[in-house]
């Protein structure tokens, strides 16, 4: 079987698309740069859209206040001026510097070619937990989801959330004016979320199943038509008719193969010099993945170390440009 290979020399390629490589990415092509980002996620975002879309964010400059989700929005938006090439679904497995000095970078889909590298992994590539029950897999894509995009699709269906957190009671109410029924199945009787979407829940016409778990899901080749229930402590069981089955079980992350590409490391984080070096010329480091002296991890320190890697690796591929950019305010 042949790799797909995109045999285009990006000028920088952004491992890691949360708001750090976003802003990164955006900034790549404020300095004229050919920008590729690649996200192992079916979306962009990070841990804002992973994690908590809904809540809102309070130390983010210029913004008293904005939710997560939205501010993710907000740095689409900006970073899309430029129109960089955006991978999706695509978890960077190796990097290897070649000997004309580019780069090579294979995911799970493809090959990529690059000038420099900036990493942005955050903790590592995220994976939802997945539903533990063999036929799960066979329904993703269909009507088994762990990631919501458009609240839309679900307009008119039966709905059923699984899980107790924010996420799933944030989704659950979100559903509730859109979909025909939403359920919500929790293994415990008390739910993780805030408690202040836990009483809305309560007020709201979600139908609460706790302590239950999904264990099997009845279905054809197209869609699963049934989720039967089994309460934990009884073992009684109830079956659900539904039209889409969404899975908020929180994620795993794991710096996983980055361990493996010959970059200095340090509890879990790549070191990085003032100019967002790593030790491996032309791969820099920004955000929560990169560690220095004095180093914490906010949205706002990405987007400051941002601005300052691309502008390493600008003066890396071109040693006459200036590490100092032009300002913004003279550019448009
Ligand atoms: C509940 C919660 C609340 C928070 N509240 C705040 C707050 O109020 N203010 C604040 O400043 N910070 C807050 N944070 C922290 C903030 O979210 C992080 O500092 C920020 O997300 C870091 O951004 P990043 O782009 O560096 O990394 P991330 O947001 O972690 O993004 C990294 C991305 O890289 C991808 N990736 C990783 N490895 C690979 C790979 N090999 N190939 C392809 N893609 C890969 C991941 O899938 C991920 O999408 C909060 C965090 C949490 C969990």
């Amino acid at each position: 079987m042949s790799v797909k290979e995109d045999r285009n020399v990006y000028d920088v390629t952004i491992i890691g698309g949360g708001p750090t490589g976003m802003f990164a990415a955006f900034y790549g092509g404020l300095r004229q740069m050919k920008v590729k980002i690649i996200e192992s996620l079916p979306q962009l975002g990070g841990q804002l859209a992973a994690l908590y879309p809904e809540k809102y964010i309070y130390d983010v400059a210029g913004f008293p206040k904005v939710r997560a989700q939205e501010l993710v929005n907000q740095l689409k938006e900006q970073m899309d001026l430029f129109s960089p090439t955006v991978c999706l679904n695509e978890s960077v497995d190796t990097l290897e510097k070649q000997e004309d000095g580019t780069f090579k970078l294979v995911t799970n889909q493809q090959i990529h070619y690059s000038k420099t590298v900036i990493i942005t992994a955050g903790n590592g590539a995220f994976q939802p937990r997945r539903l533990e029950i063999e036929s799960a897999s066979r329904y993703e894509g269909k009507n088994l989801h762990y990631f919501i995009n458009d609240l839309g699709q679900f307009s008119g269906k039966r709905v059923l959330v699984c899980g107790g957190g924010d996420s799933a009671v944030d989704w659950s109410l979100m559903l509730e004016p859109i979909a025909q029924s939403v359920t919500i199945v929790h293994r415990r009787d008390k739910f993780r979320a805030h408690e202040h979407s836990v009483e809305q829940l309560k007020k709201s016409s979600v139908q609460v199943k706790t302590p239950f778990v999904p264990v099997e899901l009845v279905g054809d080749e197209h869609a699963i038509r049934q989720v039967i229930l089994e309460h934990v402590k009884e073992g009684t069981k109830e079956t659900i008719d539904v039209d889409a089955v969404i899975v908020n079980y929180g994620f795993i992350s794991s710096l996983g193969p980055i361990k493996n590409w010959g970059l200095d490391i340090e509890k879990n984080a790549i070191k990085v010099n003032s100019r967002m070096e790593t030790n491996i010329p032309g791969v820099y480091a920004a955000g929560d993945i990169c560690t220095y002296d004095g180093k914490i991890k906010l949205i706002a320190c990405g987007f400051g170390e941002a601005p300052i890697a691309i502008s390493s690796a600008k003066t890396y591929i071109d040693p006459t440009a200036r590490m100092q950019p032009a300002h913004s305010t003279s550019l448009f």
